[in-house]
């Protein structure tokens, strides 16, 4: 399959996660691309007049992995501009946010939330994730979000 990862990382936590979905994808014969999404002048505080410096197109692809970090309890900025540029369609996702602070509700669960209700109408979501950066956890979920978002067949 043609699989294309759409990442939104300011740190690199969400960007790690997604190098390692990658490498599962290509070992399991995936052909594989990486969109890596940039504000202009990014500021992870800015909320208001957020421009991206470009749009990734993602036609062509069998399925999209989007991941993303939260910001100020929900989905980040560039994340939520970027899933307002798709138009209407049926494309087979999935998608996993990064977060700090020790539970979902602080701001993870929302993120998913934020994620679904962009992406309605214009994405097939079947697996959404959260990964917990501060968890003793944090390993075995990034190993066993990989396996699951790597399953495509
Ligand atoms: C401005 C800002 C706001 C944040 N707000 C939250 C938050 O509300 N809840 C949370 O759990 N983490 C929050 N974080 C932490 C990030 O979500 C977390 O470190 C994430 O893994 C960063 O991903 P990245 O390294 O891919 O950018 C915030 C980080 C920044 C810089």
């Amino acid at each position: 399959m043609k699989v294309a990862l759409v990442i939104h990382s300011y740190t690199g936590h969400t960007m790690s996660v997604a190098d390692k979905i990658g490498a599962a994808l290509v070992k399991k014969g995936h052909e594989v691309a990486l969109f890596s999404l940039k504000a202009k002048n990014e500021n992870p505080k800015q909320i208001k007049g957020v421009e991206l410096e470009s749009i990734p197109k993602m036609d062509g692809f069998d399925h999209v992995i989007f991941g993303a970090p939260t910001r100020g309890m929900d989905l980040s900025i560039v994340m939520q501009l970027f899933l307002t540029t798709l138009k209407k369609g049926h494309q087979s996702a999935s998608f996993y946010v990064t977060h700090y602070f020790p539970f979902a509700w602080m701001g993870g669960t929302q993120s998913v939330k934020t994620f679904m209700k962009l992406s309605k109408d214009k994405l097939e979501v079947d697996k959404t994730g959260i990964v917990n950066w501060t968890s003793k956890k944090r390993d075995k979920a990034i190993q066993c979000l990989v396996y699951q978002f790597s399953d495509l067949d």
